[in-house]
């Protein structure tokens, strides 16, 4: 079973965001970064990126359907989204929150996820890293 990693809105223009949280690193970079960790562990994963919340949905939808595991970045969803924070309630398999920043040490905004209270854990902080350590974590959940 592949792992969906699952990325929300305007991360695919990482590298044009500020660089004092998300570096130089485009999408593609990240994209590769966290296909090749993946070959490293022997995990099959689909890399996905979505602007709409609407596609996010939908998206779990087909993961909750299919029990697929997944790795999510919510991006700006995260702190706001109730529709989002409902399709994941109905995920079947395990769900970690992953965040490139740590949003806890930015805006009073983004101290606020309306997510993790529903995944199993969320790893925040660590840039491309954060996505490494959730693909072990998703390793040892899934045994
Ligand atoms: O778009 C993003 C990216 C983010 O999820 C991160 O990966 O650090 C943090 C969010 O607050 C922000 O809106």
């Amino acid at each position: 079973m592949k792992i969906l990693i699952l990325n929300g809105p305007n991360l695919s223009r990482l590298d044009l965001r500020e660089k004092s949280y998300y570096g130089d690193l485009d999408y593609a970079g990240l994209r590769k970064a966290i296909e090749s960790k993946a070959t490293s562990l022997g995990i099959d994963v689909d890399v996905k990126q979505s602007d709409s919340e609407s596609e996010l949905i939908s998206l779990l939808h087909e993961a909750a359907d299919k029990k697929q595991p997944v790795i999510f970045n919510p991006a700006a969803f995260t702190h706001y989204s109730y529709a989002i924070r409902d399709a994941v309630i109905m995920l079947k398999a395990p769900v970690i929150e992953v965040h490139l920043s740590n949003p806890l040490s930015r805006e009073e905004f983004r101290h606020t996820s309306v997510i993790s209270g529903v995944v199993n854990g969320t790893i925040a902080g660590f840039g491309v890293e954060s996505y490494h350590l959730a693909l072990i974590a998703m390793q040892k959940l899934l045994g």
